[in-house]
């Protein structure tokens, strides 16, 4: 599928001689899902991100499909000569926007980012944050089918790393494929579907937090709702959701990580007919953030 993006057999080197960095990578993509790259520093994680968004060629083997992809480097390069909201409309008229509505989306999403105050800031003359701000605006903006996000919440501050997180869940929810790497653990935990190590060049499939155990999983959030007489819960609220309980007939409790619990509420309200929210409990596990 177009949709998908598969790497066959892929492997990289910088130079002809030079070490393998990546060797032998299989990995597939799939629409709607959210994937994590751990590893040391130095073990090519990076490396795998650029062949991802296909910003660099692998040495050999195939990078198949063709998703509509952003990708938000470890680095930006902020130095553009632009204001924050002229280069951010500038990319959405790329995107097809009229000016109007690229002008509208720019602002929203400076908005949504805390950085509305930066907007008529000239790129060069952002802090690092705030360039990160604008960098992960200009990836969402493009609605991408594919997001690969490479160290994307370093430099954000509280507000604005908890905004990422819930863009992500979005993402995925809207159909979107979802690839991070970051340093935090707790980044994104219990809402990860896939989990891979990059070690010695290869790909390691990690097992992920258990379902059954959300303390493992990171803050999480606890929503009891009530269906309409005989409505069965939402496919979409099944998928988001971690675990889905029925104490009751038509009741649920439902565990969702706390990045997608927005994503879950808009899913049962949105329902026709609507579900009814009975209550919304936030939790962090032991030890947790
Ligand atoms: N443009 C390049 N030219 C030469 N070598 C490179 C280049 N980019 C990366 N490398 C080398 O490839 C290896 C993997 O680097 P990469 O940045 O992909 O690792 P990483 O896992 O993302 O590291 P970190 O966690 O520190 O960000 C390193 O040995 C690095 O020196």
């Amino acid at each position: 599928m177009e949709r998908d993006l598969q790497l066959d057999n892929v492997g990289r080197r910088y130079g002809l001689r030079g070490p393998w960095v990546l060797r032998g990578i299989h990995l597939t993509l799939t629409p709607g899902t959210l994937t994590r790259m751990e590893g040391p520093n130095g073990t090519g994680k990076s490396t795998l991100l650029r062949i991802l968004a296909r910003l660099d060629a692998p040495s050999e083997g195939k990078v198949k499909g063709r998703p509509r992809t952003a990708y938000v480097p470890e680095r930006f390069p902020s130095a553009l000569p632009f204001t924050a909201a002229g280069y951010l409309t500038h990319l959405a008229t790329i995107h097809g926007l009229t000016r109007a509505s690229a002008q509208r989306a720019a602002a929203d999403t400076l908005e949504r980012f805390g950085a509305a105050v930066h907007a008529h800031t000239p790129m060069a003359q952002l802090s690092k944050g705030s360039s990160q701000k604008v960098a992960v605006a200009q990836a969402l903006l493009a609605e991408p089918e594919l997001l690969v996000l490479d160290e994307a919440w370093t430099g954000l501050d509280a507000a604005a790393r908890a905004e990422l997180e819930r863009a992500v869940a979005e993402r995925t929810a809207a159909g979107g494929a979802v690839v991070f790497v970051d340093h935090d653990p707790q980044r994104l935990a219990g809402a990860t579907d896939a989990v891979y190590a990059v070690r010695e060049g290869r790909l390691e499939r990690r097992t992920t937090p258990m379902a059954s155990d959300p303390a493992a999983a990171g803050p999480h959030v606890v929503v009891e709702a009530q269906g309409p007489a005989g409505g069965r819960l939402p496919a979409d609220a099944h998928r988001t959701a971690t675990t889905a309980e029925e104490p009751e007939p038509g009741a649920y409790r439902l565990t969702v990580p706390a990045s997608h619990s927005d994503v879950l509420l808009r899913t049962l309200l949105s329902a026709r007919p609507p579900w009814h929210v009975v209550s919304v409990r936030h939790e962090t596990p032991e030890g947790g953030r």
